[in-house]
């Protein structure tokens, strides 16, 4: 695959580097181990950046020679887990092997305005998750408004994330969009990475996402993607 295409740096990206930008994802609830060790050795083959699973799939079993990270999701995919549950998972996970936790916030927090409390779970989780591991923030974008969206990037700013991410792929309200990852990007600017995932599709997708301002994309159809064909929605896709 050697198809190039223009990044927000304007530069030429090709297929190998539109790679480095991608969490190659399985978090379907009927994943198998077999499952996740096919999603491996993709990520391998691909040259993504990680592979984003499950926290029941950990360990894994990463080659040796492979440069993979290994991220894992967190209070998933409701956000609806008590702090101190989300933080006993990532510390789990952590003393499993993971370099990346995904968590969700709790989206009612945020629909309440109570970002005190959106600060506040974050901030238990990151506890757990000691430098150079990374804390991504699953803000959940399509089912908050402008200002909600903009409040809870502020809270995992404060909170000591190192990422915002828009979404779970599996809420009704949808999942990535440019409007969402341009608010994020200017709500952050460069202190966090922005992880735009859900309903990334196609190459056009992909690219319109980081030309909005993502550092990182989570994609399960990541083959078609990185091949420039468009991956078709779930037939029935997944929700809660
Ligand atoms: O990043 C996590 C998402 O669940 C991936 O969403 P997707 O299956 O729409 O690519």
């Amino acid at each position: 695959m050697t198809s190039s295409t223009s990044a927000s740096s304007g530069a030429a990206l090709d297929a190998a580097a539109l790679a480095r930008y991608i969490d190659h994802t399985l978090l379907k609830p009927e994943a198998t181990q077999a499952d996740v060790a096919a999603l491996i050795a993709e990520a391998v083959e691909l040259g993504v950046y990680s592979v984003c699973v499950s926290p029941s799939m950990l360990p894994l079993t990463i080659p040796v020679d492979a440069d993979l990270k290994v991220a894992v999701v967190c209070g998933f995919p409701s956000g609806k887990h008590a702090s101190a549950i989300k933080a006993a998972e990532a510390a789990l996970s952590v003393a499993q092997g993971t370099d990346e936790v995904d968590m969700v916030i709790d989206v009612g927090a945020a629909k309440a305005g109570r970002f005190d409390l959106v600060e506040a779970d974050i901030s238990a989780v990151r506890a757990e998750i000691p430098a150079p591991l990374l804390l991504k923030v699953i803000i959940e974008s399509a089912a908050l408004t402008d200002d909600e969206i903009v409040g809870v990037c502020r809270a995992a700013v404060n909170a000591g994330a190192d990422f915002v991410k828009t979404s779970t792929g599996f809420h009704p309200t949808g999942g990535a969009t440019v409007h969402a990852v341009r608010l994020m990007r200017e709500t952050v600017g460069d202190a966090l990475g922005v992880k735009a995932s859900g309903g990334v599709r196609s190459h056009a997708d992909a690219l319109a996402m980081i030309e909005a301002g993502a550092s990182r994309l989570g994609v399960s159809g990541t083959k078609a993607v990185l091949s420039g064909a468009v991956v078709e929605a779930p037939a029935n896709p997944a929700a809660y």
